[in-house]
């Protein structure tokens, strides 16, 4: 069964005006790395919110990790909200609690014992790279720290699904590569499927991953290895077409025709100039090759050199600890009730500490920093997203997640009560 479906789905917020979604048909199967991309409005966030439940949908099925949307009761929705990370673009991180407490709180809400918090949280950090920032607070972060954090706490109770509607909007380029290191290798380690909305073009034609574009409420494109143009689809201009051939399509989609640029785009140049939201020249590879060609070193590439020390931070730092940790403890919610499953957790977390602790204190307090080059661990992907990267426009981004907040794990029960974690904060 896919890990998403979604079936002849239409959303409609006020009775008259256009569908924010329309029809839609779409499936992501496990493990799968998927950008929604499209212009402002045209409904990525909407199917955010209908994966969360945030939104109902006015007509079609949808189902997300074996549950069917439609028959959902409300007191259910927290505990299927367990099966989701999700990844806001300004942090939202808990102000007055610091890193640890941050990440632990999501474990702690939903009642994860003392000792699964002492052993995932440290993963969670390490894996972000953060170990040796336990103590900050959100003031005390970059943007790029708090993301990381962020990302932590979506992550630490292993969801099989991470959700981001423009995590790397607040970000620069290369901070943003770093944060798309992380979640490529969250992505790629413990095949956790990732829907990743953005505008952002540079990531999108670098990292080559499934592309779904939504124009108007409508999926109009649905390609591996795809890429983006914001421009084809630019809801000021009438004429807007699809560069058909840029990856390979998915199923159905509603393709306008192209325009005669388009065409010429995709008739084999190896590199094409494509007009980014604030009228500059980016260097992008033209995917109607279908070549991961790497970059040369002409390009002239914005903060690319700073972009690329960025994300060439040895992987394995990474890799490894969660690789282990995912081998040992597959579900949070398996342990909360097992005595074994604590003591594995523990005996992992202890493995995981002896193995890493000299590379986790090296990542220590180096969020922004230009990392040390190691070129066999860096994968294609991010290194060509490095190179490329340029800041996307941020789109419209408001407070439609608000209430979801209250119920995603880190935010339940923050009114009533619930441990703040300075107890789990003592033991750690
Ligand atoms: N709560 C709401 N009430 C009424 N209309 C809404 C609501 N939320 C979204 N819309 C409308 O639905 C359409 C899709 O909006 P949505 O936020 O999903 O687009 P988006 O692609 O995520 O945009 P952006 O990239 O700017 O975040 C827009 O026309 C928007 O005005």
């Amino acid at each position: 069964m896919a890990m998403i479906s979604l079936h002849d789905v239409t959303k409609v917020y006020q009775a008259g005006a256009r569908p924010a979604l329309s029809h839609v048909n779409l499936t992501i199967e496990r493990g799968e790395f998927v950008f929604l991309v499209g212009a402002s409005g045209s409904g990525k966030t909407t199917l955010l919110q209908l994966l969360l439940h945030e939104q109902e949908a006015n007509e079609g099925e949808i189902h997300v990790a074996g549950t069917d949307l439609r028959r959902i009761p409300n007191r259910l929705v927290p505990k299927y909200r367990r099966n989701l990370g999700f990844v806001f673009q300004d942090y939202k991180l808990l102000a007055g609690k610091t890193v640890w407490e941050n990440v632990a709180f999501a474990l702690q809400v939903i009642g994860a014992r003392r000792s699964v918090i002492r052993s995932l949280v440290p993963q969670a950090l390490e894996m972000v790279g953060l170990t040796g920032m336990e103590d900050r607070l959100p003031h005390e972060l970059s943007g790029g720290e708090a993301q990381r954090v962020a990302i932590a706490r979506a992550y630490v109770n292993h969801p099989q699904i991470l959700l981001a509607d423009e995590p790397t909007g607040n970000l620069d380029p290369s901070t943003s590569v770093g944060i798309m290191q992380v979640l490529d290798t969250i992505n790629r380690t413990s095949n956790t499927t990732i829907v990743m909305a953005t505008h952002n073009e540079e990531i999108v034609n670098s990292m080559r991953k499934r592309v779904v574009e939504v124009h108007l409420g409508k999926i109009v494109r649905d390609e591996e290895h795809g890429r983006y143009d914001s421009s084809l689809y630019n809801p000021d201009h009438h004429n807007v077409g699809v560069r058909r051939g840029a990856g390979v399509s998915r199923g159905e989609s509603e393709s306008p025709s192209w325009s005669e640029a388009d065409s010429q785009n995709a008739q084999g140049s190896q590199a094409s100039h494509v007009s980014n939201p604030t009228g500059e020249q980016a260097v992008v590879h033209a995917a109607a090759t279908g070549a991961e060609t790497p970059a040369t070193g002409e390009q002239d590439v914005a903060s690319g050199e700073q972009a690329q020390a960025q994300v060439e931070q040895p992987l394995a730092q990474v890799e490894q600890p969660l690789a282990q940790a995912k081998t040992e403890q597959t579900s949070v919610a398996a342990e909360q009730d097992s005595d074994d499953a604590e003591q594995a957790s523990e005996e992992a977390s202890e493995q995981t500490s002896k193995e890493t602790s000299q590379d986790a204190s090296q990542q220590a307090n180096q969020d922004d920093a230009p990392k040390p080059l190691n070129p066999p661990a860096a994968p294609d992907t991010i290194t060509e997203l490095a190179r490329n990267l340029r800041s996307g426009h941020t789109g419209r981004y408001g407070e439609v997640f608000q209430s979801a907040e209250d119920t995603m794990t880190w935010g339940m029960g923050l009114d009533d009560g619930v441990n703040d974690g300075s107890d789990d904060k003592e033991d750690k």
